[in-house]
């Protein structure tokens, strides 16, 4: 079989950890073909953020449309988009290009705590994108954001916020929970016609965890066509990132929070599919 060809729609982090440098890592660790439409630039490494440029919006539409009138996409991972132009023309190629898998991770604010994504395109990541994600992956503070509420505190409250990310039009909704602490780090998938489910992976003792959400929506994009459905990519993606935290501290990529490490050979050629 022909291999896959994944398309990373992110911001760039010179530091590899995080945006289309982990994305492309991911997506060959895990036997895709990686493509990438760059919608930022960011001035970064593993101790924060000094700066962003943000591509101009029709300039990001004409990277699409190059891309897509010439080849054949699988799969889609979405990260950074900085603003509600950018938003608005990503929007417009899913649905001119009738883009397939479409993974939705609404980075809003980078672990350093800068600002990604302007606040006003919060309505509009709400509005224009999350209708037409196959899949969304925020993390406990975007979901609030996107939510107009407070952060989740526990399970229970995951799974009912979880569900009113379902009633904003979300297709299918990966709450993560990393941010709860523990020893277990658990996340919830939800989805209209389907049982919730709860992925718990071990707490890999590391501070080295810039690029986590990064990593684990382009696993699940990567895996997607490889998979029959969305619950196995993303029980395989976060099997995928557990190893790759595991294998962190191996790295010696900056002085602050280090990116995880997409080292394949512990990957198994077999769960490649
Ligand atoms: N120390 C850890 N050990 C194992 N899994 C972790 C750890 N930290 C985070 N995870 C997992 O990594 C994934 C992303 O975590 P998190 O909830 O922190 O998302 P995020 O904040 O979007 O990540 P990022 O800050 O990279 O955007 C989730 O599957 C989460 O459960
Ligand atoms: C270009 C880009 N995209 C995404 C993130 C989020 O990753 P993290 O929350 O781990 O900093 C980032 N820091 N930079």
């Amino acid at each position: 079989m022909s291999s896959h060809n994944i398309l990373s729609i992110a911001g760039s982090d010179p530091s590899g950890g995080a945006g289309v440098q982990a994305d492309l890592k991911t997506f060959s660790a895990l036997g895709g073909y990686g493509m990438t439409v760059i919608t930022a630039l960011t001035a970064q490494s593993t101790t924060g953020v000094a700066g962003v440029q943000e591509v101009p919006a029709d300039f990001v539409a004409l990277q699409l449309d190059t891309l897509l009138a010439d080849a054949r996409v699988d799969a889609v991972k979405i990260g950074m988009l900085a603003t509600p132009e950018v938003i608005g023309a990503v929007a417009k190629a899913i649905d001119t290009h009738r883009l397939p898998h479409v993974v939705l991770d609404p980075v809003m604010v980078a672990k350093s705590g800068d600002r990604l994504l302007a606040a006003e395109a919060i309505d509009v990541v709400r509005s224009e994108l999350l209708p037409r994600a196959d899949l969304v992956t925020p993390n406990l503070p975007e979901a609030a954001a996107l939510l107009g509420e407070d952060e989740a505190g526990d399970l229970d409250a995951m799974r009912a916020q979880a569900g009113r990310l379902l009633d904003l039009g979300a297709r299918r909704v990966l709450l993560k929970g990393g941010h709860l602490g523990g020893d277990t780090s658990t996340d919830l998938l939800v989805a209209a016609d389907a049982a919730p489910q709860v992925f718990t992976a071990e707490r890999v003792a590391t501070r080295n965890t810039h690029g986590t959400g990064c990593t684990l929506s382009s696993a699940i994009a990567a895996l997607r066509p490889q998979r029959p459905g969305f619950d196995a990519a993303v029980r395989d993606a976060k099997t995928y990132l557990t190893a790759a935290l595991r294998h962190a501290d191996a790295l010696d990529a900056g002085h602050g929070t280090g990116p995880v490490h997409h080292f394949h050979a512990w990957w198994p050629t077999g769960a490649r599919g």
